[in-house]
């Protein structure tokens, strides 16, 4: 593979739960400003995948960005070099207001950059009805808002890469559409931010996406790019049925 000193690159990467590896032999890069999508069926270890690579679990291999090996880092320092991640379960605070769910992601940040007045804007931008109810409760939010919430908080650190898990799952096709957008715009934006994107919605993967991996049992199987799904709408959906 030639070496990709800017974007994501990671080698053998495993990662499992004590008994035995969920991920196995992971190798795959995502360039600077890449949309990467991430298939596969239930329990093939995408989440695990995720985690790994925001050492959120112990792993083996190999993980840089931006030309900095992130080996050894912990969670924190690996969101300060620009990897911002956005579990399934949201990981709102439910009892905090919209404004204090985002303002605490000026934690991960260097403290110059956690004081900028504009820090809220790029998660205000990009969906302005935030700021607008700054004030409610996160818990009181529906899902499809929770999850436009979470999405806005990566954004205050202004994050070259978003790891996003199944952001559109349960969620109304009218919200969809607006979430599609604001990741669409992502990528079109002056510094366009990459995603790793961990998604059941294949037309959404077929719409965002650059290229697609396919997840099995834990280890990478096959690798499509934009133009093979535009001439195949089905394949993904065959390679799941499989
Ligand atoms: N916290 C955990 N403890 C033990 N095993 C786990 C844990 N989380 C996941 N696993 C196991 O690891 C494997 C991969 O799970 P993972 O959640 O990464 O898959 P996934 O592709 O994200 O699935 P889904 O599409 O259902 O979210 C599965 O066998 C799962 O049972």
């Amino acid at each position: 593979m030639t070496p990709e000193p800017h974007g994501l690159r990671v080698s053998g990467l495993g990662a499992g739960y004590g008994q035995g590896l969920a991920i196995a032999d992971i190798t795959l890069h995502c360039a600077p400003g890449e949309t990467l999508g991430l298939v596969g069926r239930n329990g093939a270890g995408k989440t695990t995948l995720l985690r790994a690579l925001v050492a959120q679990l112990p792993r083996d291999g190999h993980v840089h960005y931006a030309g900095t090996c992130l080996d050894r880092l912990a969670p924190e320092a690996i969101a300060r070099h620009g990897i911002a991640y956005v579990p399934q379960g949201r990981g709102l605070f439910v009892d905090f207001s919209i404004e204090e769910n985002l303002m605490l992601a000026a934690h991960a940040l260097p403290a110059a950059q956690a004081k900028a007045r504009d820090l809220l804007t790029p998660a205000y931008q990009a969906f302005p009805w935030l700021r607008d109810q700054r004030r409610s409760r996160a818990g009181s939010l529906s899902g499809g808002q929770q999850q436009q919430l979470a999405i806005a908080r990566a954004l205050v650190a202004r994050p070259g890469l978003i790891l996003l898990d199944e952001p559109l799952e349960g969620i109304q096709p009218s919200i969809v559409a607006r979430i599609v957008q604001v990741l669409r715009n992502l990528r079109t934006q002056t510094r366009p931010t990459a995603l790793l994107l961990v998604e059941q919605n294949l037309e959404v993967v077929r719409a965002l996406c650059d290229r697609v991996l396919l997840l099995e049992s834990g280890r990478l199987r096959q690798a499509w790019d934009a133009r093979a799904l535009r001439d195949d709408p089905g394949l993904i959906a065959r390679h799941l049925a499989l």
